[in-house]
């Protein structure tokens, strides 16, 4: 398997694995996912300029359209929310920049992440690189081995979606009753971060993920995908594709939203499919609170679906149960 300098050594790392591929149910399982990815997701676009309307009446209808997408689909895709295309395009020149490195180089940064070495089936395998960028490198100009300072334009993307999910978040949380400052005074910035992704081209799609099955452990996920797509959602008990659609942002409702709100809001399940032609960059950002920070459902008492668990207490089992079974088992952990 020829590979380039700077990817990640998936073909020697995961060889044991890929010769042993002999489970036909899982082959079949995995490529009868491919099959349906010519079904989109009509997932809702929300103008956000309309929260900016000095009608009142129009801004309502916006935040009603934002509340109704997140129960029923857990995600919407929204436009006209203040990330310029100039500024999209010069992400992408970023994260050019910042993959294209020898991989050496790249594990020495203790920002960066690939695949899923310690994997023991394919469907736990995943084919892709990442960077993880805490806020709290907001600003940082110096450069040094360990970390990554943000440049300019990651320093501008990541301001505007961290408000934008915040803004976001409160619409959100507004429509539940609950207190609007909750978000800035939890979501902190060393635990909220970006997440620029690379799906380098994968000679054995579509035998394995690009990034597997799971829905994201946070409040909310802003994510802007490239022109390759790949991105698909959970609906109904089928996958359907979410085509890129230029200059669009898509929100996804995370696990701690779906607590939070006693179900009301549900986090959609998502993955990306590798592909065999072409690699594929994106870039996430994500809303999530303090370690100590409790997660409450909405209602409290009995009629709870969750007891209360705090974010802290949350990543350590997802991460114990990564380790244990190869996936995230997630919110059934936390039911009463
Ligand atoms: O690359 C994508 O489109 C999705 C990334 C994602 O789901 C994640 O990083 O959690
Ligand atoms: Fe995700």
């Amino acid at each position: 398997m020829q590979q380039e300098a700077f990817d990640p050594p998936f073909g020697s790392v995961y060889k044991q694995v890929l010769e042993g591929w002999c489970d036909v149910d899982e082959i079949s399982e995995l490529d009868s996912g491919a099959d349906c990815s010519e079904v989109e997701a009509r997932v809702p676009v929300i103008d956000l300029s309309c929260l900016n309307e000095e009608l009142e009446d129009i801004e309502e209808w916006c935040k009603r359209e934002i509340c109704e997408a997140a129960q029923e689909w857990g995600c919407f895709q929204v436009i006209n929310h203040g990330v310029s295309s100039e500024i999209l395009e010069k992400m992408r020149c970023e994260q050019i920049k910042a993959f294209k490195k020898p991989f050496q180089d790249k594990l020495d940064l203790d920002t960066y992440r690939w695949g899923t070495p310690s994997a023991t089936c394919l469907r736990h395998l995943a084919w892709f690189e990442a960077f993880h960028l805490p806020l709290t490198h907001l600003h940082t100009t110096t450069t040094t081995t360990t970390t990554t300072p943000f440049s300019t334009t990651i320093n501008q993307y990541a301001k505007i979606t961290s408000n934008l999910a915040e803004k976001l978040a409160e619409i959100l949380a507004e429509k539940l009753g609950h207190n609007l400052g909750f978000f800035r005074e939890n979501c902190i910035p060393s635990k909220c971060y970006i997440r620029m992704s690379r799906y380098p081209m994968c000679p054995i799609s579509p035998h394995v993920f690009g990034l597997m099955p799971h829905t994201d452990s946070d409040f909310l996920t802003i994510l802007h995908q490239d022109h390759i797509g790949g991105l698909q959602l959970l609906r109904n008990g089928k996958w359907l594709n979410v085509n890129p659609k230029q200059e669009t942002l898509i929100v996804m409702i995370g696990d701690l939203f779906q607590a939070w709100s006693n179900d009301v809001y549900k986090s959609v399940e998502h993955r990306v499919n590798a592909n065999k032609h072409f690699e594929r960059f994106s870039v996430a950002y994500f809303l999530c609170p303090s370690n100590e920070t409790m997660i409450e459902s909405s209602c409290g008492g009995s009629s709870s679906t969750y007891r209360s668990f705090s974010f802290g207490e949350f990543r350590q089992q997802v991460q114990d149960d990564v380790k244990r079974f190869g996936h995230k088992v997630g919110l059934s952990r936390f039911t009463l």
